[in-house]
């Protein structure tokens, strides 16, 4: 195999695993460490985790297991992907898990890369932009669990790591592979354990791709995988193929882009918001029944919603009420009831917004794998379910345009 790739997050795993894919690599993505015996026939396997933001050492337990399952699988390369606004806290989980890794593989050195800059997702001179604008003033910083405030990744990450963290400046990237191989050796030499890679367009994914060539561990977000990946293939292979049927969307996100893709579908389509407080205060299992009643009789036309979205004030005032974790748990959690139901009621797609929202998803519906599909936006494909006739749109929280639901339905359209 050519790439194990262990994902801190179920959108940030179909993420990679769209990008691996397009690039002509045959990828499959796992929910979850997999049973040993599992036989797997591909050129790249992504092992998706909830591990963003659980406990650290759980993050670092998780990481290792499949560390460990990849490296029976003779992987040539690991890769560590989290998030491309580099959501993380003081105490983890980016640098514990990168550090848990290192040590495993007997390494001393990696790149630290969360960009992708199809998506707005820029480094410059180590400081992480997105859409132009630094990461801490970003709607990062309002994020329910992982607000970001500060955009030096070198400073970010040596506070939660153990080492000392330099740059690869783009001037350097402009150069090409060997300036870029001669600056790694160079920060590695000064004692350095990570290399914070600027990339500004695709060109630098290109040149980092091939520099990062024979590095046992690599950590970033799509765009250095989608670098990596253009050296390795030649050509497009078959994507796994549509599923027809009723739909459900699913928006767990208070990410600013999911607010406005909220908005713009329920101006048009059925949408029904969650109640939060009832979410949260007990009484989940009858509201998970009210809200799948209510997904099943309003099939036909475009595809119900129902959302916990909030913008950032009202999100705060929810929090302030109930806790952050406590809220973002219970939401998950009805999320996971209603999932359950849906399924069981005949719903065959689900377009889920939200990470931590579709790793809850995703595991309540028991799928131990994905092969993937088209993709709708960059980062964001149609994936299929193995072992059942499900298909699933996990969507990152900033990703798509803000007709992304509506984009997500017409993929798939003229096969429905
Ligand atoms: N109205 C709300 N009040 C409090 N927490 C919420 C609300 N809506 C969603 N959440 C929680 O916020 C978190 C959003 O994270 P996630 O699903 O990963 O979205 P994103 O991809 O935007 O980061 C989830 O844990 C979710 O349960
Ligand atoms: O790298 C990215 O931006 C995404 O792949 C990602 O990790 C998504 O996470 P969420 O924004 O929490 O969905």
């Amino acid at each position: 195999m050519l790439l194990g790739v262990i994902a801190d997050d179920f959108t940030g795993a179909t993420d990679i695993a769209g990008f691996l894919q397009g690039n002509g690599l045959r990828t499959l993505q796992l929910n979850g460490v997999p049973a040993a015996d599992l036989g797997v026939d591909a050129d790249a396997v992504v092992i998706s985790l909830k591990s963003r933001s659980c406990p650290p050492e759980e993050a670092v337990a998780d990481s290792l297991a499949a560390l460990d399952w990849l490296r029976a699988r003779d992987c040539a390369q690991f890769f560590f992907k989290y998030c491309s606004t580099f959501d993380s806290t003081a105490k983890g989980n980016i640098g514990p898990v990168t550090d848990a890794l290192l040590d495993a593989l007997d390494e001393d050195f990696t790149v630290i890369c969360p960009v992708l800059p199809v998506n707005g997702r820029t480094i410059y001179n180590g400081y992480l932009f997105v859409n132009d604008v630094p990461l801490n003033e970003s709607g990062m910083r309002n994020h329910p669990v992982t607000p970001m405030t500060d955009a030096n990744i070198m400073r970010v990450m040596e506070a939660q790591s153990r080492g000392r963290a330099g740059n690869v400046p783009s001037r350097i990237m402009d150069q090409g592979v060997e300036a870029v191989r001669d600056a790694l050796n160079a920060l590695r030499a000064q004692g350095m354990r990570y290399a914070v890679l600027d990339a500004l367009n695709d060109r630098h994914l290109e040149v980092m791709g091939a520099a990062v060539q024979g590095m046992k561990l690599v950590t970033g977000g799509s765009g250095l995988a989608d670098g990596m990946a253009r050296h390795w293939t030649t050509g497009r292979i078959d994507e796994a193929g549509p599923v027809r049927g009723p739909t459900v969307v699913i928006s767990g996100s208070c990410s600013q882009m999911t607010n406005a893709q909220v908005a713009a579908y329920r101006a048009e389509a059925p949408a029904i918001a969650v109640d939060v407080d009832r979410a949260i205060t007990g009484d989940a299992v009858a509201h998970a029944d009210e809200l799948a009643q209510w997904v099943l009789s309003h099939q036909g036309g475009l595809a119900p919603l129902v959302y916990a979205t909030m913008p950032p004030d009202a999100l705060k005032a929810v929090q302030a009420r109930h806790g952050a974790a406590r809220a973002s748990e219970a939401i998950e959690h009805l999320f996971a009831l209603l999932a359950r139901r849906l399924e069981a009621g005949g719903i065959v797609r689900f377009i889920v917004a939200g990470g931590e929202t579709s790793g809850s998803v995703t595991q309540a519906l028991g799928i131990p794998g994905f092969a993937i599909g088209p993709q709708i936006a960059p980062g964001v494909p149609w994936v299929r379910a193995v072992g059942k006739p499900l298909a699933l749109a996990l969507k990152s929280g900033n990703f798509g345009g803000e007709r992304f639901f509506f984009d997500a339905q017409s993929v798939t359209e003229g096969s429905k």
